[in-house]
Parts: structure tokens; C-alpha cells; sequence
């Protein structure tokens, strides 16, 4: 006879953690991240150990009409005058939203559309996003604490980072102890 009620888990908003062990966890360092910051040099002089980034997922279904569930924890940092931040991706379905919602920390969610329409939208403890479909999302760091974010996504939607080999048109720096937005010129 299953128990009539289970103990779901929760995420602790002061750690971003999840109550259950989190059975999928992946770490990401600056050795990772080749590319991905605009200041090269300062990449290849930083830490490589240096960890940018976790993702803790839930062990749940796969399949279709399934959802994963994660929290991204983003370490405080910059290479350069550059924030901290995820490497970003489209999804490989591209008609797969995903929905975040900040833990703790500040930060900012990119979003860029397949046309190149870009907004960024505070991330704190509370706030709730919605990354439509068609949309690439790329997490910053821009305080001074561990920025988390739960999201929930489709287990079918997959990551294509490739669509993003330029990068994202917006680079977010800190200049004069303040974050700025920097356009990326092309070429
Ligand atoms: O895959 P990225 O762009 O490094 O982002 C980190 C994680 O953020 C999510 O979009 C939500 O946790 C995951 O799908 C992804 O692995
Ligand atoms: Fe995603």
C-alpha cells in the first residue's frame, strides 16, 4: 500500500538546494566555457577550476510531455570586466519554452529571440520568467552572491549551443562599479 502522503521534494530558498539528494548534478568550470567570454586573454590567465556554474536536477521521467526540473546555481564572478554566466543555448526543439524562477541571489535571464530581439529580465528571490519558445536564454551573475534559479523545461527539449557559436548580441560588463550592456559589434 503506498503511502497516502509522500513527502515531495522542495527547494530551500536560502541555498537554492532541494530537500531530496538531487540525483543529477553538473558542474561547470571556466576550462569549459572556451569562447564564451569576450575577453580571451583574460579567460586564459583565470583559474581554469575556477567553478562558473551547477546544475542539480531532479531524477525524474524523460519523455515525451515530461518535464525536467533543475536549479542553476551561478557563482559570483567576472572574466574581464565580464559577468559570470551560463554558456546559453536554443532548445534543439526549438518550440520548447521554459520557465525560471530566481532563488536567491541578483542576475539577469538574456533573452534572444531567432531574429535577434533581445531583452534582459532581473532575476532575484521570487521572480518568475517565461522563455517562450523560439527563444535562446543565457543566465548572469551580477552580484556578489551565488545566484540561483529553479527551471523547468521540457525532458524532450534539448540543448543546441551550436545556433549560438557567435554568441549572443548583448555582452553584460560591469564599468565604473556599475552593469552595463554592451552591444557586440559584428565582424
Ligand atoms: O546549458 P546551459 O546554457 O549551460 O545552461 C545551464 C542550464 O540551465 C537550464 O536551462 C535550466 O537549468 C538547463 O537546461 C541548462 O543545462
Ligand atoms: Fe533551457
Amino acid at each position: 500500500m503506498k503511502p497516502v502522503l509522500s513527502q515531495p521534494p522542495h527547494v530551500d530558498w536560502l541555498t537554492g538546494a532541494f530537500s531530496r539528494t538531487p540525483l543529477l548534478r553538473k558542474t561547470t568550470r571556466l576550462a569549459d566555457l572556451p569562447g564564451v567570454f569576450a575577453d580571451h586573454s583574460g579567460w586564459q590567465q583565470a583559474d581554469p577550476q575556477q567553478i562558473v556554474y551547477d546544475v542539480e536536477m531532479l531524477d525524474t521521467l524523460s519523455g515525451s510531455g515530461e518535464l525536467f526540473t533543475g536549479v542553476t546555481h551561478l557563482y559570483p564572478g567576472k572574466v574581464g570586466n565580464e559577468y559570470f554566466m551560463t554558456r546559453g543555448h536554443f532548445h534543439a526543439l526549438r518550440e520548447q519554452g521554459e520557465v525560471y524562477f530566481g532563488l536567491r541571489g541578483t542576475g539577469l535571464l538574456l533573452l534572444q529571440d531567432e531574429q535577434g530581439e533581445m531583452h534582459l529580465e532581473p532575476v532575484v528571490a521570487g521572480s518568475v520568467h517565461i522563455i517562450p519558445g523560439y527563444t535562446a536564454h543565457r543566465l548572469i551573475n551580477t552580484g556578489t552572491e551565488i545566484l540561483s534559479a529553479l527551471a523547468v523545461w521540457s525532458s524532450t527539449a534539448g540543448h543546441d549551443y551550436a545556433a549560438l557559436a557567435g554568441g549572443f548580441a548583448w555582452r553584460v560588463v560591469e564599468e565604473n562599479r556599475q552593469v552595463q550592456v554592451r552591444e557586440v559589434q559584428n565582424g
